[in-house]
């Protein structure tokens, strides 16, 4: 039996008619007004909404980001809205230059208690908003066109005169009608017009034209059109701030935002981290990293973005997805091999030119811009390479691991992380580093040694106390190096090695210094490493010669299993 298609009971969204669109040609060369609407739409979807507390935390917050209009609350509609507004005003909290926003239906009883709330405000915005769409005109509030633009045009009258009343704040008028987005265009400029006509803005005293994507409808390309038509119809634009409120049905409110402003809107009304009604109204933080990567400063302050998200975090109680852009706990994380090696390339490229503008593979941002570090971009599992293995023993060990040895190395971390399925910790590479190549110390062990050298003779004398399987036996080599006497010391009591290929470098400084030697040697025809570290550079060679034998015996490993001649190269 066929099912009936569900997808029938869906209309697609109609095409603006503005065949000479301008936004597309845009580009954004400066960042919007920014207005939060935390507080309130995005309180309003809280699971337990925000108490007095959490209020006063994320208050505090958004100003010191940076923001200049933050939505508070619905005062009319909760008495801990009406509460945290008094106490703003009462106690004097909100900062010059920054202005508090109320948002109330368009009905009397509920704007008279908006006006009792804002009493002795400084600077106070008063959003007033009814819904315009055909759906709830008819669904909703059974009401005509007229009476529609009546609902809003006597709530503007009222809110106009109690404004009068109270000249000594400096008040700011918004309104929104509902679900603009599904409005027909025609008349959300109609009703615009009549709202303004009543208000009476200027072009010195503008009012503030909110058009919500309250339900987000259609593809971003198509609210572009919608505000630009807007903007060439509506009466009086320059008397107006036309400002966007993009909703993420669709998961796009970001790209709407964006070309909205490329389309003339002057101002953004968002959360921080996306938070509100069902899945969220616009993300302002990425919207501002989204700027700050086209060399436009957003002027608002991300610059430790990690104690921004905790504090959302604890306010809202919800957490920030790991993935989200610019803050998730994993954004600045490369766990698959190829981006590690890429990274550590252009961040080493980076250290070599810090001037540079930023072009790291893989970051479109650098992760000191919102006070993330450089060891957390890198972490090692099962989909890692050598790369990220050498990248954390370098940048938390200090161990640079040569070539050949780090492709052997990695191998030993994918057992681990193949066996475990899990996560890597640099803590965990150390031990398994450690396991591997430090703590082999039998059965051969360097006890001591003494170096002599011959009067006008580039060759030295070694002597060198050695354990072999618990006993202890002096050795004497003589060469022009330390380690090449220790080979030949080893020969001559029966041990035959032979060095393939040896680097050395100094960790940590001062006393604290250390050396680390890692060898390649040849033994029974085998290729095997070794690593030693001390505090002197002939015991640290000596050493590693003697953790390649103990490899050896324990277990005839190859230096580099099942990798090609070609892959070393
Ligand atoms: C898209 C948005 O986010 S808009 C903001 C939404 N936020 C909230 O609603 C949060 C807080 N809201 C509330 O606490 C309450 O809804 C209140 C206090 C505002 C109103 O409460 P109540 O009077 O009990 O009404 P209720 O919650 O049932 O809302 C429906 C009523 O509001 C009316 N209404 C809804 N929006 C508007 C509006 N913008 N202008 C005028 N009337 C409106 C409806 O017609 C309906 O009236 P009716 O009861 O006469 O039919
Ligand atoms: C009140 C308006 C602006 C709103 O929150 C919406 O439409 O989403």
């Amino acid at each position: 039996m066929m099912l009936p298609d569900p997808s029938v009971k869906y209309r697609p969204f109609v095409a603006v008619d503005l065949p000479d669109r301008q936004w597309p040609n845009q580009r954004l060369t400066q960042p919007p007004i920014w207005c939060s609407v935390d507080m309130r739409d995005g309180n309003q979807a809280l699971i337990d909404p925000m108490d007095l507390e959490r209020k006063r935390r994320f208050f505090e917050m958004l100003v010191k980001i940076g923001f200049k209009e933050i939505e508070v609350g619905f005062p009319s509609a909760s008495q801990i809205d009406f509460d945290y507004v008094r106490e703003l005003i009462d106690n004097d909290l909100v900062p010059d230059g920054v202005s508090i926003q109320v948002l109330t239906q368009a009905r009397p009883h509920l704007i008279e208690r908006t006006f009792e709330a804002l009493k002795g405000a400084k600077k106070a915005i008063v959003h007033v908003y009814n819904a315009t769409d055909p759906v709830f005109r008819r669904v909703v509030f059974n009401v005509d066109k007229p009476q529609c633009i009546k609902i809003a045009t006597d709530a503007t009258a009222l809110i106009k005169q109690r404004m009068a009343e109270c000249p000594e704040t400096d008040w700011t008028f918004q309104y929104s009608p509902e679900l603009f987005t599904s409005t027909e265009l025609e008349f959300a400029v109609e009703i615009v017009d009549a709202v303004a006509a009543t208000y009476g803005p200027t072009s010195d005293k503008p009012m503030i034209v909110n058009l919500p994507a309250t339900v987000e409808i259609a593809t971003p390309n198509h609210y572009a059109d919608q505000i630009e038509w807007f903007c060439r119809h509506v009466a009086k634009r320059d008397s107006l701030i036309v400002s966007v409120h993009p909703h993420n049905d669709r998961g796009t409110g970001v790209a709407a935002a964006e070309l909205a402003v490329m389309a003339g809107a002057d101002r953004v009304e968002g959360t921080l981290f996306g938070n509100g009604e069902r899945t969220g109204n616009v993300d302002i933080v990425t919207l501002a990293m989204n700027l700050y990567t086209q060399g436009v400063h957003p002027q608002l302050d991300f610059s430790n973005i990690t104690p921004i998200m905790r504090e959302v975090e604890h306010c809202n109680q919800l957490p920030v997805h790991p993935r989200h852009p610019y803050v998730g706990d994993l954004v600045f994380t490369a766990f698959s091999g190829s981006h590690q090696d890429a990274i550590k390339k252009g961040m080493a490229e980076r250290r070599q030119h810090p001037d540079a503008m930023w072009e790291v593979p893989y970051l479109p941002i650098d992760p000191l811009d919102v006070g993330r570090s450089y060891e957390a971009v890198i972490r090692v599992n099962s989909q890692s390479g050598k790369g990220g293995v050498a990248y954390l023993l370098e940048e938390e060990h200090g161990i640079e691991l040569p070539r050949r040895l780090s492709i052997e190395f990695s191998q030993v971390v994918q057992e681990v992380a193949e066996r475990t399925g899990k996560e890597i910790t640099s803590q965990m590479i150390y031990q398994a580093f450690a396991d591997e190549y430090l703590d082999n110390t039998s059965p051969y062990a360097l006890v001591n040694h003494r170096l002599s050298s011959e009067p006008d003779s580039p060759r030295v004398h070694l002597e060198a106390v050695i354990e072999e399987r618990g006993s202890r036996e002096t050795i004497h080599g003589t060469a022009n190096g330390p380690l090449a006497a220790f080979i030949k010391a080893l020969g001559a009591h029966g041990v035959s090695i032979e060095i393939i290929d040896y680097h050395e470098h100094s960790r940590g400084q001062g006393a604290e210094a250390e050396a680390i030697a890692y060898v390649e040697v040849r033994i029974d025809d085998k290729a095997v490493f070794g690593v030693g570290i001390d505090e002197s550079i002939t015991s640290a060679s000596m050493k590693a010669v003697m953790g390649a034998l103990n490899r050896h015996l324990a277990t005839h490993k190859e230096a580099a299993p099942n990798v090609t001649a070609e892959t070393l190269k």
